[in-house]
């Protein structure tokens, strides 16, 4: 069967009122799936509703075939969803090494989970408090690469990071994408995340208003910008 994470009619309230509205789409994996959307259009909480930190109020989350549903977090976790949620969110006191260590064990734990980010083994001792706001992404995503995940949902990664620093992560995220996991990019630079996406889907109040690929939108920028405004292709053709 192809890996992959499949949201079924998905809908999430939160404070009573539904913030998700019926949201369908597939992160196939080996790809980069761009999730693009104003403030406050629902990304975040639909990347919450996929990795557990809230329920879903109807619809379904599956990952290569697996219901994901009615499971916890950590059941989630362990079915190979990891979450980098926004903020840069390391153990700030631990060390490097003990960062990723948290996630898992072993002989090559470390250089697995570094491999795509060479410049970290030599802070490995180094708490991550000290380390700049590029480098605490870094060990982020090395960290949520530890547990070995098949899919991979990324909220904002480019957040209060210089572009260079962001320009560097981006070709990560896609080699990462490469190596067969599923990738969902949530990203407030469109522009970014459609460099590096296969496919895009656009959320606007709570509801999917373009869902295509990311080529289409990075050269049609009126679609881009008719979809954050709310209108269907429907609607814009
Ligand atoms: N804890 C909460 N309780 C109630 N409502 C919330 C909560 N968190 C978010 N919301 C509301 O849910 C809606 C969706 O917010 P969400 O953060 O998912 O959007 P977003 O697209 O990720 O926005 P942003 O780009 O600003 O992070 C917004 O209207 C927001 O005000």
């Amino acid at each position: 069967m192809t890996s992959q994470l499949v949201l079924q009619d998905v809908t999430v309230a939160r404070g009573g009122a539904p913030v998700v509205r019926g949201v369908s789409l597939t992160a196939p994996a080996g790809e980069v799936t761009a999730l693009l959307g104003p403030n406050g259009a629902g990304k975040t909480t639909l990347l919450e509703s996929i990795s557990g930190v809230i329920p879903v109020t109807s619809g379904t989350v599956s990952l290569n075939g697996t219901n994901l549903t009615g499971l916890d977090r950590v059941a989630r976790a362990r079915a190979g969803v990891a979450h980098v949620e926004q903020g840069r969110t390391v153990f700030p006191d631990l060390t490097v090494a003990e960062n990723i260590l948290v996630v898992r064990r072993g002989p090559g734990v470390i250089d697995q989970a570094l491999e795509l980010f060479p410049e970290l083994h030599k802070r490995l001792d180094v708490a991550a408090s000290l380390l700049s706001g590029g480098e605490q992404q870094m060990l982020v995503l090395a960290r949520a690469l530890a547990s070995r995940p098949t899919a991979l949902l990324i909220d904002e990664m480019s957040l209060g990071l210089a572009p260079v620093i962001v320009q560097r992560l981006l070709p990560v995220v896609r080699d990462l994408a490469k190596s067969g996991v599923a990738v969902l990019l949530v990203e407030q630079f469109a522009t970014l995340a459609l460099k590096i996406a296969d496919t895009a889907h656009v959320l606007a109040s709570g509801a999917l208003t373009y869902s295509g690929s990311a080529e289409e939108l990075r050269s049609t920028p009126g679609k881009l910008h008719a979809a954050y405004l709310g209108e269907t292709a429907a609607q814009a053709g």
